[in-house]
């Protein structure tokens, strides 16, 4: 379970939030929502420990996310706004390296299966800058069709995709909270789920 107390970001000289208190347990997704600049890419970061919050705690399985550090990073698929795909590489080499920097390392069968199941048959062997945007980010999806990470924290997901991978990335984070995962996204897009439990965080501008 992810277990966040009375977390505050202030970014520049505008606060956030502050007081934000939740919990992510198992076959859980949070949807959080808010207008543009209200904080959420930075709440996403700060919930990956890639941003010091100014106060609060974020704890995983009950322990700080600073304390676990790579034990909570082996836990945790992040997908930000830049896709993290290298542009001279080709869709299976991309994904061979993310899943040696995730350290569970799979076998390009596995790899190529992803990527059919994904809709990149025919596409696997080119180098991605040759790829459109949508199938860039398609690419970039295949890590979650691969992960066993039990908790993942979407900025964004389904920004560029067209309407049959927005159906399979659906199905795919319907799939992690049946399995009992935890998803934490931002998105204007509904998630509907087979099993599991949706709880809604809106973030406002906090009053200074
Ligand atoms: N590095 C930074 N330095 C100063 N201010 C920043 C920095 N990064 C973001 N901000 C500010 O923090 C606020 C929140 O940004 P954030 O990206 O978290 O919002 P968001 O809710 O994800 O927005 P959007 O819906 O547009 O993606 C914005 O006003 C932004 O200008």
């Amino acid at each position: 379970m992810l277990d966040v107390t009375d977390l505050a970001c202030r970014r520049g000289d505008r606060q956030l939030f502050r007081s934000l208190s939740f919990q992510v347990p198992a076959q859980t997704l949070l949807h959080v929502r808010g207008r543009n600049g209200s904080g959420k890419t930075t709440l996403l970061r700060a919930l990956c420990g890639l941003l010091r919050p100014d106060a609060g705690r974020i704890r995983w399985k009950g322990k700080s996310i600073g304390e676990l550090a790579e034990d909570y990073n082996r836990d945790l698929l992040y997908f930000g706004h830049l896709n993290g795909i290298k542009a001279d590489l080709t869709g299976l080499e991309n994904l061979r390296i993310a899943r040696t920097l995730d350290q569970d390392p799979v076998g390009d069968d596995a790899i190529l299966d992803a990527l059919a199941r994904i809709g990149l048959e025919g596409f696997e062997d080119l180098p991605t800058r040759m790829l459109s945007q949508g199938q860039k980010k398609r690419v970039a999806l295949t890590r979650l069709i691969l992960s066993k990470a039990p908790l993942w924290i979407l900025d964004e997901p389904f920004t560029a995709l067209d309407v049959d991978a927005v159906d399979l990335l659906q199905q795919l984070i319907a799939e992690q909270v049946a399995d009992g995962g935890s998803v934490v996204l931002t998105t204007h897009q509904e998630v509907p789920l087979t099993q599991g439990a949706i709880q809604r965080l809106t973030l406002d501008e906090a009053d200074d």
